[in-house]
């Protein structure tokens, strides 16, 4: 039996990762995870906890009855908890210029993060509906909230300035940066199997339907591809990365007037999925024969090549690229056509470490290691958790 438990919970645009952690000292120690698919009928909550697995169909739905779905979910974990809960914890996307690290989720806490939806229109409710439905549920329930964005708040000022009136930066509209709780934690591993590479000039690349770079030294991040939204930096699943805004301009005149509109071309309708027309999955375009596919792989591999050149630049050198997430952990392919395209670096990548996935996929002649390490920002979330309630 163990005394005490922590639930986080990563709210995503199309599920909900939920993690199950016990507390071992000042640190937070996983013991089972589990997931809502929202894309995925009838819902369905499935989970492991320690070597027991379970399943349980939700009568709640995604769009119509959420409290229910929480509910129900809520209900069946605690159900099976080895201990009692010392707090349900989430990874909230934006902190906006307030929160700059985990805080406990009060009423008024609750009130500020509401307030920074507009800065992440389709992230920010996901999470917030969560925590709603829990507290109106339990309010006995102790909440806290871990931030994307406060990784990066450690960045010089003149990288998170945007080049517009001075005014408007003051008022919060600058560079944010997202993904920064796979950043700590990337941060931490790499410093865990490499530590004189960990104090140098990494750039880590989180590669999932939503993508990102972020360059550091010594851990610390100095600068990223995201910027004031989740829409900026490379080609993602279905969002565009950088995109002039000029062109924005020329389709409002053509038609796209509507803000619902706008935003949802711009979410669900470019990235990978718009360039192929075929999908935003690289599962499905590397194994699609037609050349749209395969200059959708292209584009993405070009950009985020690109976007590498531009960070060494801030952070003058290079001693090791890390991938991570979804793509980052398990497309060799891609990994191999973005070192390809960093030769010039002296970037060689180990052509059968890379196909095999292990952990350092550069070749020994390489003047710059590779590493693939698989992100965990529900260990971050966790272990925030108890720095913060200690
Ligand atoms: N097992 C896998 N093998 C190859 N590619 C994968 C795998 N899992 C995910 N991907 C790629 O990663 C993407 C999702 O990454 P993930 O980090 O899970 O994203 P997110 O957390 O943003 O939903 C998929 O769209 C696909 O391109
Ligand atoms: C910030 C962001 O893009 O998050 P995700 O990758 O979960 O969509
Ligand atoms: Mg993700």
């Amino acid at each position: 039996m163990t005394d005490d438990v922590l639930l986080t919970f990563n709210a995503g645009s199309s599920t909900l990762k939920i993690g199950v952690f016990e507390q071992t000292g000042r640190h937070a120690r996983n013991i089972g995870r589990g997931k809502i698919d929202f894309d995925k009928t009838p819902l369905t909550l499935a989970y492991s906890i320690r070597d027991d697995r379970y399943e349980k169909t939700l009568t709640g739905d995604n769009a119509e009855n959420f409290v229910s779905v929480v509910s129900e979910t809520l209900d069946h974990i605690l159900g099976h908890l080895p201990g009692t809960l010392l707090a349900a914890s989430h990874r909230i996307v934006h902190g906006g210029l307030q929160f700059q690290g985990p805080v406990l989720l009060d009423d008024a806490n609750i009130e500020r993060v509401e307030g920074l939806v507009p800065l992440a229109p389709l992230h920010q409710p996901q999470a917030l509906r969560v925590i709603r439905s829990l507290r109106k549920l339990r309010p006995d329930i102790r909440q806290t909230a871990s931030f994307d964005t406060a990784f990066h708040s450690s960045q010089a000022d003149i990288v998170r300035r945007l080049a517009i009136p001075r005014a408007l930066h003051d008022d919060g509209v600058r560079r944010y940066g997202f993904h920064g709780l796979s950043y700590k934690y990337i941060a931490s591993k790499l410093n865990e199997i490499d530590p004189t590479v960990a104090r140098g000039k990494v750039i880590a690349c989180h590669l999932g339907s939503g993508a990102s770079l972020c360059a550091m030294e010594n851990g610390i991040s100095c600068d990223t591809s995201m910027g004031f939204s989740a829409l900026d930096g490379i080609p993602m699943a279905t969002r565009p990365g950088w995109f002039d805004p000029g062109a924005l301009l020329y389709l409002m005149r053509s038609g796209l007037h509507q803000p619902e509109k706008i935003e949802d071309f711009l979410y669900h309708e470019c990235g990978l999925l718009g360039v192929s027309g075929i999908s935003g999955d690289t599962r499905v375009l590397l194994q699609d024969k037609r050349p749209e596919a395969a200059e959708a792989i292209d584009l993405f591999c070009l950009r985020i090549a690109g976007e590498i050149g531009r960070m060494c630049s801030t952070v003058g050198g290079l001693d090791a690229i890390v991938f991570t997430a979804g793509i980052g952990e398990n497309q060799p392919e891609i990994r191999a056509r973005v070192a390809q395209r960093l030769q010039w670096l002296g970037i060689e990548i180990d052509g059968d470490a890379n196909e095999r996935n292990l952990i350092s996929i550069n070749a020994t002649s390489s003047a710059v290691k590779l590493f693939v390490i698989p992100t965990d920002e529900e260990q971050v979330i966790a272990d925030e958790t108890i720095g913060l309630i200690a």
